[in-house]
């Protein structure tokens, strides 16, 4: 990339991590930063500079606090996010660094009037990286690359084990697929597999791992229908929630759709899938269509009932509810800071909505399954037991179950250490009185 292009690389980024900043996730704040952009050179160049941004988080942030003596304003905030991750990653190239990222606040209104101090801050942390790069690597959040808050919260919930698993979580993340039962199951699949020179293990009842990630266009079968990626560990809710022939069942909060597709290829259910974001309904469709299946799928807010339920109680209900995503930062590394503190509570408390709405649509003799891909207490067990609290007439007929990321789930299916996304699952039923 040239100097030229420079500056203006760190222009996109700035809009990627303000983005960032109100929520949006790396992958769709530079979907939205790259469809303007038709240069191939410099859509790899935002690319690069942006995930390098979101590996650099943690110190960044903690290099502007060292020098800022107040929180820099969002926008100076993320251009400067930018230009301490290149010094980091590019060490020998300072002053290309600083000059681009100062043209750069330059160009933008809302970094303009900090030029300077942008200019002064860069150079500082050039004068004293060597200390600095040592001071950083002695905090646990940057080794692992996420906010005080949540390192924090890992050691409340987990003790010892917080280490393992944020260690864990630095490791690449494989890739598990869903095989379609209708068409195939596990062990077939895995010599179709072998056959194309892909090697995979089995990792559950329908579950296959790649031992190298492919792009989804590649894996044989996908576009057929043959299979679909789901994480071993997710691929359990469904198990246990146990669909039959003939039950009515609502997935509640349903894209893309991984666990209604598993569901329909398990059993032959009446589905009805409803889904909040108009674009993530669109995605259960074309789930839907790829796999060959059939549901009801309704874009509307599952805790308004009044606006997609038809006043039939349900045999099965699946709410695998909006949460902090904190078990699936392995894939996401820019999960944890697209989040702040108070959004745990704020999770915690939509899904007590969502559970208190739903479970007076369950039969009698019917069951929910609630599960969550955060391994953070308040969303899960803390979750499930102040329900159970609220509701005598509920129990759970299996202990929930925390599947925590660096536990083993290989069991009957696989030689190989199985490592799966952190996930936490209840099954509740009505008593029998
Ligand atoms: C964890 S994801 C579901 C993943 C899905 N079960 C699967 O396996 O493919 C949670 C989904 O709930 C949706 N959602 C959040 N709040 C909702 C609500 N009140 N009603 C319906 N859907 C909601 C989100 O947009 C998101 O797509």
């Amino acid at each position: 990339m040239s100097s030229a292009n420079l500056a203006t690389v760190f222009l996109h980024s700035l809009d990627i991590q303000q983005a960032m900043m109100e929520g949006h996730s790396l992958d769709h704040a530079l979907e939205r930063d790259l469809k303007n952009v038709e240069d191939p050179v410099l859509r790899a160049a935002i690319q690069a500079v942006s995930y390098d941004t979101v590996r650099h988080l943690a110190a960044s942030w903690k290099v502007i606090e060292h020098f800022a003596n107040r929180p820099p304003a969002q926008p100076v905030t993320a251009l400067l996010e930018t230009a301490i991750a290149r010094m980091i990653e590019h060490p020998d190239k300072d002053f290309v660094t600083v000059d681009q990222a100062v043209k750069a606040a330059r160009e933008n209104p809302s970094t303009r009037p900090s030029a300077g101090f942008i200019n002064a801050i860069l150079r500082r942390f050039g004068r004293e990286r060597d200390s600095l790069m040592e001071w950083l690597g002695e905090q646990e959040s940057v080794r692992f690359n996420i906010p005080d808050w949540w390192y924090s919260r890992y050691k409340k919930s987990m003790g010892k084990a917080a280490k393992d698993v944020l260690e864990l979580q630095q490791s690449k993340a494989p890739l598990t697929l869903c095989v379609n039962a209708r068409k195939t199951n596990a062990d077939a699949y895995i010599a179709e597999l072998k056959k194309a020179g892909i090697e995979a293990y089995r990792s559950g009842m329908y579950a296959v791992t790649l031992k190298e990630a492919l792009p989804v266009r590649e894996i044989p079968g996908f576009a057929e229908g043959v299979v679909s990626v789901q994480d071993a560990g997710s691929q359990l809710a469904v198990q246990t929630l146990d669909p039959k022939d003939g039950e009515i069942v609502l997935d509640a909060c349903a894209a893309p759709g991984g666990k209604s597709t598993h569901m329909l290829e398990l059993a032959d259910i009446e589905l009805t899938a409803v889904e909040i974001s108009p674009s993530r309904t669109e995605a259960i469709h074309e789930n839907l269509k790829r796999l060959g299946l059939e549901a009801t799928v309704r874009n509307a807010d599952a805790a308004d009932i009044h606006s997609w339920w038809d006043r039939r109680k349900f045999d099965a209900i699946l709410l695998d509810a909006p949460c902090t995503a904190s078990g699936v930062a392995r894939r996401h590394p820019d999960i944890p800071w697209q989040h702040v503190e108070h959004d745990v509570s704020r999770m915690s408390r939509t899904q007590k909505q969502l559970l208190e709405t739903l479970w007076p649509l369950v039969k009698k003799d019917g069951r929910l399954l609630y599960c969550v891909c955060s391994v953070f207490p308040e969303e899960g067990k803390l979750q499930i037991e102040s329900f159970l609290r609220r509701h005598p007439e509920a129990y759970c007929p299996v202990p929930p179950r925390l599947l925590m990321p660096h536990e083993d789930l290989s069991g009957d299916w696989t030689e190989e250490p199985l490592v799966h996304d952190g996930y936490f699952i209840a099954l509740i039923k009505y008593r029998n009185n």
